[in-house]
């Protein structure tokens, strides 16, 4: 323990785009945030991608889900050794299936197998207790948003946006006394962010992503499938809410007959659009948005979200955070929450019926805390 309870926390987070781990130390009581540490980032081979891409959608019990897990247990056990002097570990898992109100959520990946592992205490399972009260279980980086926001000094309403597989906004007031407290947060995925950008760059071109929105800035938006896209019941739900990965199946489908470009382009403004929608609902306006998650580094996206908002859309960067370790930064400070009984989600944040934390904690048999 040090400064007031602090520890050296390692969190990680393993995305919707299946990409790779990313694992990032913070020196964190769970309420503030005194120091970031090292981080690194592990990714999947293709192998690897291939076997996880093959298991999503698949629940605990299903054919398949132990090699799965055996691969993401793996992969974060190798990225994790690299570390040094980690009091607790925050692991995430990979989210191979999410139906709050339906069948739960699924992280695979054991952080009892994993604390074994590393001979570090392991909180895992961070989204189950919330889905159980009723909650979203997603997202659960806000909480961390307002840790962020007094960091950095904001004095009045900010919003954060994830660009990763899925977007998700949270609106966050810094003068509140904590996150939990009524007014301080609201979050909610905004839509499909990434995803269908990255489906069709894999499909026409067999790539991964449209690098730089380089396709994306050379076509022109087909406003009748965005206009369609918006028509989708999630736009007119009430946030808090969240999604799943491939909740719009007919977003691909509606650009299949338009050209490389347009269809490149129509996606990226569908992204946009959606971000634009969340934007609505923003208690009060912000004067920025900043932006983490690989979809800051498309600057047509960022230009086409910015088109749409009365507010400047910037990376995190600009105000000296991470963007690329902020959610597995908050895994980490989550961590720290859950061993402290402190709540990680909220009725504004994922719409759970109360505070809630009930993150697991798996000690190594030879524990060192
Ligand atoms: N240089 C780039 N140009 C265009 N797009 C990029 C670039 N770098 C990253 N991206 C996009 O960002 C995605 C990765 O984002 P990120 O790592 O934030 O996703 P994730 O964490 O897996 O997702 P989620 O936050 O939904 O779990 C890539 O799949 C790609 O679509
Ligand atoms: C169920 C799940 O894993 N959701 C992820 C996903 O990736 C982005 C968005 O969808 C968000 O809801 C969440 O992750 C972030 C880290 C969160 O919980 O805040």
């Amino acid at each position: 323990m040090l400064k007031g309870g602090a520890v050296w926390a390692l969190g990680t987070m393993s995305g919707t785009s299946l990409d790779g781990v990313d694992a990032a130390m913070v020196l964190t009581d769970g309420e503030r945030i005194f120091e970031f540490g090292a981080s690194a980032y592990r990714p999947y081979s293709r192998a690897e991608q291939d076997v996880l891409r093959a298991a999503l959608g698949l629940w605990p019990g299903d054919a398949g889900v132990e090699v799965a897990a055996g691969i993401v247990e793996a992969a974060h056990a190798d990225l994790l050794v690299r570390f040094r002097g980690a009091d607790l570990v925050g692991f995430h898992g990979q989210t191979l299936a999410h139906e709050p109100g339906g069948r739960g959520t699924h992280q695979a990946g054991s952080g009892d197998r994993l604390a074994q592992a590393l001979g570090v205490p392991v909180v895992w399972d961070f989204r189950s207790a919330d889905v159980r009260l009723g909650g979203q279980g997603a997202p659960l980086a806000p909480f961390y948003h307002f840790a962020c926001a007094r960091h950095v000094g904001a004095d009045t309403p900010v919003a954060f946006l994830n660009l990763g597989g899925v977007g998700n906004l949270t609106w966050v007031d810094p003068r509140q006394a904590a996150p939990e407290a009524p007014g301080a947060c609201l979050a909610f995925d905004t839509g499909p962010a990434n995803a269908p950008l990255n489906d069709l760059m894999q499909a026409r071109f067999g790539l991964a992503q449209d690098e730089g929105g380089q396709l994306a800035a050379k076509g022109r938006v087909a406003e009748a499938v965005i206009k369609a896209f918006l028509d989708h019941a999630y736009f007119y739900r009430m946030p808090p809410k969240s999604l799943d990965r491939d909740a719009f199946p007919d977003l691909l489908a509606a650009v299949s007959g338009l050209s490389d470009a347009d269809a490149a382009a129509t996606l990226t403004a569908a992204a946009a659009a959606a971000v634009a929608r969340g934007a609505s609902h923003f208690p009060t306006p912000v004067r920025q948005v900043l932006v983490t998650g690989g979809g800051r580094r498309n600057p047509t996206l960022m230009a086409m979200i910015e088109a749409r908002l009365a507010a400047e859309v910037v990376p995190v960067e600009q105000v000296g955070l991470d963007g690329d370790m902020l959610e597995a930064q908050a895994f980490a400070f989550l961590a720290v929450r859950a061993a402290r009984g402190l709540p990680t989600s909220a009725p504004s944040t994922t719409g759970v019926a109360a505070c809630v934390g009930g993150a697991r904690i798996s000690r190594p048999q030879n524990a060192k805390g």
